[in-house]
C-alpha cells in the first residue's frame, strides 16, 4: 500500500476536515490540530499532511506533489486548477456574494469592485453583462465600500455578522460554498486504490453510499 499525501488547507477548515478524516476511520494523532508544523506525518494510517494556505491547496495538488487534497469551492472556482474535484465534503458551508452600502443602485460607468476574488468576480459580472473594474484585496474586503474604495465587494459570507457590523448589506446571492475534496489526475490511476478507499470512507461518514 502507498502512502498518500494529503494537502489540507490552513485555517478555519482545517478542523472541520480532520474531524470529517476520523469520522472515516481514520486514526489521527492527539493534538493534530494544534500543531504548526507543515508536514504531519501518520505512519500508521500511511498518510502524509501538508499544511497549506488555502488558495494554495489546488495548486499543490494540480502538480502532484500532494494526491488528494481538501479545498473550498471558492478557491477552485478562483484558481481553476486542473484537478479532480471528486466529492462535496459538505463541510465549511458559506456563500460568495455581491455586496455593498443599502440601496446601491447599478447604472455608474465601469464600477470598482473590490474583492479576493478577480477571476471568480470577472466571470460573474461577464456573465451579468456589465464591464466592472475588479480591484484586488487580500483581506478585510468590507473595508472598501465603507472608504468608498468601489461601491461593491465580492466576498464570502457566513453569518452576515461582518456585513452587518460594518453596515453593509447584501445586493446579489452567488454560488453555495462547501469544501471539495480533490485528487490529482496521475495520483488517481498510480494510487487508485487507496484514494478509492478514502472516498469510500469518506462517503461513509457522509452518510452516503460508498
Ligand atoms: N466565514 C467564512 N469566511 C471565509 N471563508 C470561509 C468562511 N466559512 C467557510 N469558509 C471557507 O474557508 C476558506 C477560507 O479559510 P480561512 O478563512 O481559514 O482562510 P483565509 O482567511 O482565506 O486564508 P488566508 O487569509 O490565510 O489566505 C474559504 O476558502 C471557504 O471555502
Ligand atoms: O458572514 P461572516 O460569518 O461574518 O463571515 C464572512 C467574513 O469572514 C471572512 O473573513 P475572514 O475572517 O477570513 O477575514 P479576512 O477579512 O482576513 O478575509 C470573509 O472574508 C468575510 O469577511
Amino acid at each position: 500500500m502507498n502512502t498518500l499525501t494529503m494537502a489540507m488547507p490552513k485555517g478555519r477548515i482545517f478542523k472541520e476536515a480532520v474531524l470529517l478524516l476520523r469520522k472515516a476511520g481514520y486514526n489521527l494523532p492527539d493534538q493534530f490540530e494544534d500543531s504548526r508544523k507543515l508536514i504531519i506525518d501518520v505512519p500508521n494510517e500511511k498518510l502524509r499532511f501538508i499544511l497549506a494556505k488555502p488558495m494554495d491547496v489546488p495548486t499543490y495538488v494540480e502538480h502532484g506533489v500532494a494526491d488528494v487534497g481538501v479545498a473550498g469551492k471558492d478557491v477552485l472556482l478562483e484558481e481553476k486548477r486542473d484537478v479532480h474535484e471528486v466529492l462535496d465534503l459538505k463541510i465549511s458551508a458559506c456563500h460568495m456574494a455581491v455586496a455593498g452600502l443599502p440601496g446601491y443602485q447599478r447604472g455608474e460607468l465601469n464600477p470598482k469592485v473590490a474583492t479576493k476574488y478577480p477571476n471568480l468576480a470577472s466571470q460573474y459580472f461577464k456573465e451579468q453583462g456589465e464591464q466592472v473594474e475588479i480591484i484586488k484585496l487580500n483581506g478585510s474586503i468590507e473595508l472598501a465600500p465603507i472608504m468608498n474604495l468601489a461601491k461593491r465587494i465580492v466576498d464570502i459570507v457566513s453569518t452576515g455578522q461582518t456585513l452587518k457590523d460594518n453596515g453593509l448589506v447584501e445586493l446579489e446571492r452567488m454560488e453555495s460554498i462547501t469544501s471539495r475534496f480533490i485528487v490529482n489526475a496521475a495520483s488517481y490511476r498510480i494510487k487508485s486504490g487507496e484514494i478509492k478507499t478514502m472516498i469510500n470512507c469518506l462517503k461513509v461518514a457522509l452518510g452516503e453510499d460508498a
